[in-house]
């Protein structure tokens, strides 16, 4: 299948006066045309992290130590870590090409304009159209949307609408230019479950309408299971395990991807309280040696794990998973 993007061997690390945390350190994956990839994991793994990297929206104490990020466009590659993140290439790549939602909408929106202002505004940016032409598509998008009175919200401040409503305006001024990459960070957790399926519903639609590609992050496997194509688990600034959603439900490899997927309710039995996996995550200035998971796992072997960095294991074309438990070097 076709690639949109080719993420190898990419690390960013925060230099900060603690010490250098390395939030993601040798991630490969890819992302192919027209699919949704689910990038899962538990709260400070690099999820975020490695969307602000192809985005080039890092914080100034980030930096892409080495890497590539191969964007395909228009026939041809061209590495997103090596362009200048305020360059004109950048710029232009940015919204248009490859576009972003996040959990909180607010982030999207600036509270002194109307949304219909910001979202025009991000159309005329790339596309040579007249402003009516432009207010036009944003209502489109809006009633694509399904907001009701969409010729009322265009003009109204961000202020005026509910969390749903707004999440709803900030996937329609994302897709509204047509990306082939949508990257969603966590794009409704902080709505209530009822509004959250509706959400993921209609992100998939219009996915499907438009034939983009979705990088999905988030730390929910129910959000993953109803959504995701492909799926790619990341702990501590490494991908271990990637495989097909299903492929990954029915038989998850890592240790780390089987505690997770305990982790979910299911449907008639009870539990008072969900698993949570065991033992702590390690300090981020101080990475465990050989497999950062070796501490927390139940299948830990001693004099390897703690020892070696597991090599990534093919064990089916489709299926990959970076663990001693499926080969590499023994002791
Ligand atoms: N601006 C920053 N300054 C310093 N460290 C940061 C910054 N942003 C992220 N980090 C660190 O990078 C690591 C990865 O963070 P990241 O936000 O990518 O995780 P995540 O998997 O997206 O988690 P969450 O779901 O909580 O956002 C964490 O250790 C985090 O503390």
């Amino acid at each position: 299948m076709e690639k949109v993007l080719e993420i190898r061997d990419l690390r960013v690390y925060f230099d900060l006066t603690e010490g250098t945390v390395k939030a993601v350190d040798g991630v490969s994956f890819d992302i192919r045309r027209g699919e949704i990839l689910g990038l899962v994991g538990e709260s400070g793994c690099g999820k975020s992290v490695t969307a602000q990297s192809i985005l080039r929206i890092l914080p100034g104490s980030a930096r892409i130590v080495s890497g590539e990020i191969v964007f395909y466009r228009n026939g041809k590659t061209l590495d997103l870590a090596k362009l200048d993140p305020e360059g004109e290439e950048m710029r232009d790549i940015r919204g248009k090409d490859i576009s972003m939602i996040f959990q909180e909408p607010m982030a999207s929106f600036s509270p002194v304009y109307t949304v219909g202002a910001q979202m025009i505004e991000a159309i005329l940016l790339h596309e040579k159209v007249s402003k009516e032409e432009a207010r036009k598509r944003v209502v489109e998008m809006l009633k694509k949307v399904k907001i009701p009175n969409a010729e009322k919200v265009v003009d109204m401040y961000p202020f005026e609408l509910s969390g749903g409503m707004l999440q709803r305006c900030m996937i329609a001024m994302a897709m509204s230019l047509n990306p082939t990459l949508l990257l969603a960070d966590e794009p409704t957790t902080a709505l209530d479950v009822t509004i959250q399926a509706q959400i993921l519903y209609l992100m998939k639609e219009l996915q499907k309408e438009y034939h983009s590609s979705i990088l999905l992050i988030t730390h929910d496997m129910g959000v993953v299971a109803q959504m995701a194509d492909r799926v790619a688990v990341m702990y501590l600034g490494n991908i271990v395990e990637t495989a097909e959603v299903f492929e990954l439900f029915k038989n998850p490899l890592h240790p780390y991807t089987q505690a997770l997927l305990r982790s979910i309710p299911k449907i008639g039995i009870r539990k008072t309280r969900l698993d949570t996996i065991k033992g702590m995550v390690p300090d981020p200035y101080n990475l465990p040696k050989g497999c950062r998971f070796h501490n927390r796992c139940e299948k830990f072997m001693k004099g390897l794990c703690d020892v070696k960095e597991p090599p990534e294991i093919e064990v089916t074309p489709s299926h990959k998973v970076k663990c001693f438990l499926y080969g590499g070097e023994k002791k």
